[in-house]
């Protein structure tokens, strides 16, 4: 039986569990492909730290040119995160003709095509199932089984740490800060979790989720991207009363030949199939011209579950390596997209709003509202903390043109402070 040799790239969570499911199921793999898989080197910062989980017979080296120039080894998995250096590692490992498997969204979000080019060049492949939405094999769903429908939405909970955080914020009453140590403990944050609470990672996960939906590659620059450190207790409490739950969403839409992503924190109606994914998990609902409205489901961070799609990532590479088929990008739909008129996005908005206690504030909001021709559906007054009134709106459809509107009048009157302005799913 051919024997192909693995390098490995960082032993964290991902790697530390790549590492047991290539050992533990090698059996199948073997079955499946025809090929024994072997890891035959493994790269670390730190080797003292590693040493004990290193099975005999595998090098354990903080040296890269380890793996980058042993010809025997033909599969590189990159586990290590980070735009640099893995982005020039990548390329190294590429142009000395390696196939390289990630799950390194930063990296493929900002530099996949660049990336995907080298390693076409090099007729190499690239591959990255797992850089979005950990355990659900998502990527390879969308080009194989919607290759010839036309994709109209895709949306969903792509950020596994920030709904752990939310789901034990609102079930347990848990502080935010005791719900992040957690999922750190876990291994469910990015080794620096910001890119998790501001929304970035999930803003990563949409720009990938994009390229292959849309064809379209959209910059992290044109999103807005908004995390849920803002979320207050408040309005967990109100948007339940209300009947919502409030979850981090990615939205992505194509409107008017254009394509919409966004990335912030949505109020999502208690009966809606996204309002029920906690913890970790992850959902992605992608809508189909054809197909309509589909869901999958399944954990979004964590190691198993994220190495299991690093694994059918090298079975894949594995398969086209017998084949001699390598070379072929991951996706390659492309296709082009115009800019979204701010007119054209349209949602309800959760809007609340503190007041100086004096007379006359309702009467400015009602103006302001009429003024830029929205209208609310809901409204409930309560207190801040501080004792100020507390005005929560749920507003019928509005654009996101209007909303800006109303952000720019609000700032202006001095007496009225917007706290948060949230989507709201129908
Ligand atoms: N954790 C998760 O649930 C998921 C993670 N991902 C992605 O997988 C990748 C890995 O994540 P995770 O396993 O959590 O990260 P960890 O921080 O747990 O592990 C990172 C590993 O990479 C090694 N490493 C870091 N920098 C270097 C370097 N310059 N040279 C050599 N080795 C290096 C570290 O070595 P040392 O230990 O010696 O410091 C460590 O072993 C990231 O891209 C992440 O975004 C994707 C989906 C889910
Ligand atoms: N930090 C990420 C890990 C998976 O991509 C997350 O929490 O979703």
């Amino acid at each position: 039986m051919n024997t192909i040799k693995i390098g490995l790239i960082g032993l964290g969570t991902v790697g530390g569990s790549v590492l047991q499911m290539l050992t533990e199921n090698q059996d199948k793999v073997q079955n499946i492909t025809g090929q024994r898989l072997s890891v035959k080197t493994i790269v670390v910062r730190d080797t003292e730290k590693h040493q004990a989980a290193v099975p005999e017979g595998v090098t354990l080296t903080s040296d890269l040119d380890a793996i980058i120039n042993d010809p025997e080894i033909k599969i590189v998995v990159e586990v290590m995160g980070g735009v640099h250096p893995a982005k020039e590692i990548i390329t190294q490992l590429l142009n000395a003709k390696k196939h390289v498997v990630t799950a390194n969204k930063d990296l493929i979000a900002s530099a996949g095509e660049e990336l995907a080019n080298i390693a076409r060049e090099n007729h190499c492949d690239l591959m990255y199932e797992a850089s979005v939405a950990g355990g659900i094999p998502i990527l390879r769903t969308i080009v194989n089984s919607f290759a010839a429908d036309q994709i109209l939405e895709v949306k969903g909970i792509v950020n596994g740490t920030t709904n752990y955080i939310l789901t034990q914020m609102q079930r347990k009453n848990w502080s935010y800060d005791q719900a992040l140590k957690k999922a750190q403990e876990l291994g469910f944050a990015e080794s620096d979790p910001t890119n998790d609470v501001a929304g970035i990672d999930a803003a990563y996960k949409m720009v990938i989720l994009s390229q292959f939906s849309y064809g379209t590659h959209l910059k992290l620059d044109d999103m807005s991207v908004e995390g849920i450190q803002t979320i207050s207790l408040k309005d967990v409490e109100q948007a339940d009363a209300f009947g919502y739950t409030i979850k981090l969403l990615g939205i992505s839409r194509r409107i008017n030949g254009g394509v919409f992503a966004e990335v912030g924190p949505v109020l999502v109606p208690t009966d809606h199939p996204l309002a029920t994914i906690n913890n970790e998990n992850n959902a992605v609902m992608v809508t189909g011209q054809a197909v309509g409205e589909t869901l999958f489901y399944g954990p979004g961070a964590g190691g198993l579950p994220t190495a299991n799609s690093v694994l059918s990532d090298i079975v894949s590479v594995t398969k086209n390596i017998v084949l001699e088929t390598t070379g072929n990008a991951f996706n390659n739909y492309q296709s082009e997209s115009g800019n979204v008129d701010a007119n054209d996005v349209i949602y309800p908005y959760y809007l609340s709003l503190k007041m100086l206690d004096i007379p006359g504030q309702m009467l400015k909001l009602t103006q302001v509202m009429t003024q830029i021709g929205a209208s609310f559906s809901q409204i409930v007054q309560t207190k801040n903390d501080d004792q100020s009134a507390r005005v929560v709106i749920i507003t019928h459809d509005m654009s996101k043109a209007q909303l800006h509107d109303l952000k720019e009048q609000l700032e202006a009157i001095d007496t009225i402070t917007l706290l948060s302005a949230y989507k709201v799913l129908k």
